[in-house]
């Protein structure tokens, strides 16, 4: 065994169905007396029922959460938990409520609760996105990552079966980059497999019944695996492909990394064939590019980036923004073979690799 470093980060996870009724419990561990609730306008229900439930240690609510955080809402967000004296933040909703937190946290250390509605997996890192100026900027900080999360996937039922699929692959992506990953080690691979498996499994469940609790409880169980991947170790091509096209582009972000994860897994096989071979026997294939993709289109996503709208003629400018300031990847960044990975995914394609046989 190779020697490696791991870190654990400190989180609070309370998981199962119903588990929201437990939050005026977990506020009072956090010692927190005034909440701000954050959430999209579309779930403003949804964060009217928390700060019910938080009845006198509810501050109030702020409903602007935008997806990739833009610096004007994280202003307002700032500037509301600062008139409240917040003395914390609740975030219910998907990475872009849960981000819209860590943008406050980031400036004030307010402690953040997150109670996860999707399968993103923001509230297991302590990854932030800002977007400025056109342009998306990411970093680390201990202070984002949430202190308590509660997972209660009756809050999920809700979440539109094709939100449900595309928002797992994005974190089915997160545990297959972190099975190459530099500074991978066993305990995450571990739970990049775990979670691939728990999403494969849960997929095919939530779209024959959307509002089946055994699979949507796999999904976001899945989704705390995947997440704690995306916190502990580095993101390669992968990533970066889907950084640019939803930070230069304005495509979608689960669905983009839907369409790219299988060709950005067919591009590194040649250089990854033990995680390719770990993510086949997860997903119960025999090839991981074909397998994803596979998964990916017989649960009714979109696997092809031009029914994104994205024109065919923007793929030259992708790939030169794509191969700037690449992340690090097991197989060197080519701009020629990139170019033809997002002509492949521009137009659908089914990749085989043939590398993954052998788990
Ligand atoms: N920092 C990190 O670690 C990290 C990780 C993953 C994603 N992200 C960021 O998160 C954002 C994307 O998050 P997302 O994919 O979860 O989407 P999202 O949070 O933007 O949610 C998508 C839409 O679904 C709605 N929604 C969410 N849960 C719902 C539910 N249960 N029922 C009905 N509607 C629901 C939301 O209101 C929103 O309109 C991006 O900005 C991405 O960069 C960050
Ligand atoms: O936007 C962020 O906060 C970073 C997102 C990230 O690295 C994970 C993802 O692309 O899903």
């Amino acid at each position: 065994m190779d020697a490696f470093v791991y870190n654990a980060h400190a989180a609070r996870v309370v998981f199962g169905a119903g588990s929201l009724q437990h939050l005026e419990r977990e506020i009072g561990l956090l010692g927190a007396q005034r909440a701000l609730v954050l959430s999209t306008p579309g779930q403003r229900k949804l964060a009217e029922r928390v700060a019910a439930l938080l009845g006198a240690k509810a501050a109030g609510i702020f409903d602007g959460a935008v997806m990739h955080v833009p610096i004007e809402a994280a202003r307002q967000a700032r500037d509301e938990a600062r008139r409240l004296e917040a003395d914390c933040a609740v975030a219910i909703g998907g990475g872009s409520t849960v981000g819209l937190g860590k943008a406050i946290a980031l400036e004030s250390g307010l402690p953040i609760l997150a109670i996860p509605t999707t399968y993103a997996g923001s509230e297991m890192t302590p990854i932030y996105g800002i977007t400025e100026g056109g342009l998306k900027k990411t970093g680390k900080d201990a202070r984002v990552l949430p202190r308590t999360v509660i997972y209660d996937p009756d809050l999920s039922t809700g979440l539109p079966v094709g939100l449900s699929v595309t928002s797992a692959m994005n974190a089915m992506a997160h545990a297959a980059e972190g099975l190459y990953a530099q500074d991978s080690n066993p305990i995450m691979s571990l739970m990049a497999e775990e979670g691939l498996t728990a999403m494969s499994r849960a997929l095919p469940g939530i779209v024959r019944r959307s509002g089946d609790i055994e699979a949507r409880s796999q999904a976001l169980y899945g989704a705390w695996l995947c997440g704690t991947v995306l916190g502990n170790v580095g993101m390669a091509l992968h990533h970066k492909l889907c950084h640019t096209l939803g930070g230069s582009f304005n495509l979608p972000h689960a669905e983009c990394h839907t369409i790219v994860l299988p060709h950005a897994m067919a591009y590194n096989a040649p250089a990854a064939p033990e995680a390719m071979a770990r993510i086949a026997r997860a997903i119960g294939t025999q090839d991981a590019a074909a397998g994803l993709y596979d998964l990916a289109r017989d649960n009714g996503a979109p696997v092809a980036l031009r029914d994104l709208g994205m024109p065919e003629a923007d793929l030259d400018r992708a790939a030169d923004i794509a191969v700037s300031n690449p992340y690090w990847n097991p197989r060197p960044i080519e701009r020629t073979a990139i170019r033809a990975l997002l002509q492949n995914a521009w137009a659908g394609v089914r990749p085989v690799t043939n590398v993954s046989r052998n788990p």
